[in-house]
């Protein structure tokens, strides 16, 4: 296929097509009804004061196009992508305002050390990988983590899919060379295909129509197993354990399921009916990077009730390490939507950018608006978070502090992309007694994982060796824990987490509750 796009001068033929988006269209509003949503009766947040923030004077859906925006496509033919996008603009909003703000409030639980946040699911999302049984295998897993979180902090776990919209990627590289040939980067399926041919990485606007349309039969299916019994707390506590081996690690974390499989029955035996909403029923938000801004923006729209703007692709936004520019275009476009929404950090970052940054997006220091993921290597992390913590202590800022352990712990192995579920465990490790050292909450862990059985990451309890790689490696883009990895570390966050209540009980004077600590 050949290029018939805006040339960009200095970049390989194909690559081209891959550059930074031209910037400078007119303000365009778009306002629905989006009221509080299909979930109106859970809402439990009120919404905020009505108006528009002093500090949002200068913003409007498209006022990031006059920022430099990084890691954006160049379509081929700009004719086409304004007509894909003007049919974005008319679809309905994949989520409603209301779950935003109910998301925003158990957020700031989190930060305040009474919620603990779980976020989890694929690095890209494939249209080729879209199947009921996958999303039920990765729904179903961050259910089973997240009961076993919520038994040993003993409070409760938001859950957070990175699923229904986890299609743009940022790329290192804009080109990748394979045998002396060069192309442009797989940028993820909203933007251009996975295979290694010229015409599979050209930008195809078409693909925003099908990324949506994938993101709404995804999300349907999340809704319907949220509200229609198959998150079932009887049925999520069938586990399968039987990876976890006989060392002493297995034996405690098959002792600890067994507990909470015991409080079940307790609960049901006590006459709380397994039909109950409360048994039946959860509450499953979604989550992606807010890359590919023309994208986001033709999603956002006005909330007739509070004349506040959401981004209405996912429940939670965050910005990627890659685009987190003070003065660049995705910090411009994330201030200005209500959702509540992350940064990933780096070591790279300075602490005082960091604070700038917090104060840019949440300028009213509202409590959940603002989630700051750290990713940073577990060595690194036990070195530069503390400043980062006492930064935004001495800032008097807000956040719910999250722990990315997956990409700050990325390396090759036999030309494949890996990550060791020890290092991933003790970027864990690390950010747990950070925290504690510093006297801050750790809020949540965010991960890259799926239901399935792949062999993506090294190591874990299902011991992956590094010859396994090549027998089921299906990422399109970075490696994920799989099934048994995901619960085993689920397993350690639960320990954690109760040691640190425990901790807190024995500071008021009351004993430990124990749970073995590994
Ligand atoms: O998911 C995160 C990034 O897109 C990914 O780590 C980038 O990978 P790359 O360094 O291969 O481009
Ligand atoms: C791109 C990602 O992360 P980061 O921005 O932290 O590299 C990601 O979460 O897939
Ligand atoms: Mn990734």
């Amino acid at each position: 296929m050949r290029v018939t796009g805006p040339s960009v001068a200095g970049q390989p033929s194909l690559a081209r097509s891959i550059a930074r988006l031209p910037v400078g269209r007119p303000p365009r509003r778009c306002t629905v009804a989006a009221r509080d949503g299909m979930d109106a009766s859970r809402a439990v947040a009120s919404p905020p004061a009505a108006g528009v923030d002093p500090e949002m004077k200068n913003w409007t859906m498209d006022s990031w196009r006059r920022r430099e925006a990084l890691q954006q496509p160049v379509y081929p033919d700009a004719e086409e992508h304004r007509r894909a996008l003007e049919e974005i603009r008319r679809m309905p909003p994949l989520v409603f305002a209301g779950e935003c703000r109910t998301l925003q409030g158990k957020l700031a639980e989190a930060a305040a050390g009474k919620g603990f946040v779980l976020m989890g699911g694929d690095c890209a999302e494939a249209f080729a990988q879209l199947s009921a049984n996958r999303i039920r295998d990765t729904y179903r897993v961050l259910l089973q983590m997240s009961v076993i979180m919520t038994f040993g902090g003993g409070m409760p776990v938001v859950k957070m899919g990175r699923m229904a919209g986890q299609f743009a990627k940022p790329r290192s590289s804009p080109t990748e060379v394979k045998d002396g040939v060069e192309l442009p980067s797989y940028r993820g399926d909203i933007i251009n295909g996975a295979d290694f041919d010229a015409e599979s990485r050209l930008p195809d606007p078409w693909r925003l129509l099908k990324a949506y349309n994938h993101c709404a039969s995804t999300l349907n299916l999340l809704r319907g197993f949220s509200s229609g019994g198959y998150a079932s707390l009887e049925r999520v506590s069938k586990w399968n354990l039987d990876f976890m081996g006989a060392t002493k690690k297995g034996k405690s974390y098959i002792d600890l399921a067994e507990r909470v499989e015991e409080t079940i029955s307790f609960m049901v035996a006590c006459g709380l009916d397994s039909n109950m909403p409360l048994m039946k029923e959860t509450e499953f938000f979604t989550c992606h990077e807010a890359l590919l801004l023309d994208y986001e923006e033709a999603l956002t729209r006005e909330d007739s009730t509070t004349s506040l703007f959401y981004d209405t692709s996912a429940h939670f936004l965050w910005c990627g390490e890659r685009t987190r520019q003070l003065d660049g275009a995705h910090v411009e476009f994330l201030r200005g939507v209500d959702n509540p929404i992350g940064i990933k950090v780096s070591d790279k970052a300075d602490p005082a950018d960091l604070v700038s940054l917090i104060a840019i997006l949440n300028p009213r220091n509202k409590p959940g608006r603002l989630s700051v993921v750290t990713r940073m290597g577990a060595g690194k992390l036990r070195a530069h978070l503390p400043d980062f913590i006492s930064a935004v202590q001495s800032s008097g800022q807000v956040v719910t502090w999250i722990c990315d352990p997956m990409h700050g712990n990325t390396e090759s192995v036999n030309g494949f992309k890996t990550r060791r579920f020890e290092n991933v465990q003790k970027e864990v490790e690390a950010f747990f007694d950070v925290h504690e050292e510093m006297g801050s909450i750790p809020g949540g862990i965010h991960l890259e994982m799926t239901g399935e059985n792949v062999t993506e990451c090294v190591g874990g309890g299902a011991q992956i060796g590094e010859d396994d790689l090549n027998s089921r490696y299906h990422t399109h883009c970075d490696p994920r824990l799989n099934a048994e990895q995901a619960l085993e570390l689920a397993f350690y966050v639960a320990s954690r987490l109760r040691s640190r209540k425990n901790n807190r009980l024995q500071s008021n004077g009351i004993g430990p509750v124990p749970l073995p600590v590994l």
